[in-house]
């Protein structure tokens, strides 16, 4: 039970960023992992998200290799893997409201109303949306309540493995402390693997159990 790259070399239109490079993740452990700007954290996030197809390597979910990337994953290994990135903006739609932002993946995976329904109101309560901030759209909340709608969306499916890029630099330490327990929180529900890619030494070594270098 692992979530794991396997000699990763990726790039983009024949510019290579990562070469050769290993990293896993176990159930129920915090991973950290730094790096110098630009040296392919958030690639390699991508590419462990199965967003970004390696050149060589393969990524293995629970000791099975998958091939392909985005759609050509099938949704119940995609699904397994939840992605918080750095800016909240960047990520959401800015027409929907939050509690749409929040369902947008189980509809995407044709989940029944009742169930989404449900499922929405119970990540509102554990990330502290009350119903007022989710009938708005994002332009009229915060980037905290935002992050913490976009945190909601994450945990949607119930990921086995949540990849956090840079997922609390752009927030104060209130709310960089709020999203870390909840994260936390849901390690402690269903063993949730995560790994948290961040430049901030404290912030690693308060939040991770292990710190992996990319150079
Ligand atoms: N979509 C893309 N197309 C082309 N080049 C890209 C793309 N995304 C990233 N790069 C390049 O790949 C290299 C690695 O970028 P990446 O964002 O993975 O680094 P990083 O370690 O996460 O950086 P930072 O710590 O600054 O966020 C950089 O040189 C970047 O310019």
């Amino acid at each position: 039970m692992t979530l794991q790259a396997h000699a990763i070399t990726a790039g983009y239109r024949g510019r290579q960023v990562l070469s050769e490079v290993s990293l896993s993740v176990e159930p129920g452990e915090t991973v950290g992992l730094r790096g110098p700007s630009g040296c392919g954290k958030s690639t390699l996030v991508r590419v462990l998200a199965l967003l970004h197809e390696p050149t060589t390597g393969h990524v293995s979910l629970d000791g099975t290799p998958v091939t392909g990337a985005r759609h050509r994953v099938p949704p119940q290994i995609r699904t397994r893997i939840g992605l918080l990135f750095q800016s909240p903006r960047a990520a959401s739609d800015p027409r929907l409201s939050l509690t749409d932002l929040i369902a947008e993946p189980l509809r995407a995976t044709g989940h029944p109303r009742d169930t989404i329904e449900t499922r929405v109101a119970e990540l509102a309560d554990r990330t502290g949306l009350t119903p007022d901030l989710l009938a708005r759209q994002p332009h009229a909340v915060s980037d905290g309540q935002l992050q913490r709608a976009c945190l909601a969306r994450a945990l949607a499916h119930r990921p086995a493995y949540l990849l956090c890029d840079e997922a609390t630099t752009m927030l104060d330490a209130s709310t960089q402390a709020h999203v870390a327990a909840v994260i936390t929180e849901e390690q402690h529900h269903h063993n949730m693997g995560v790994l948290v890619v961040s430049h901030d030494p404290a912030l690693l070594k308060r939040w991770t159990t292990r710190v992996e270098e990319l150079i």
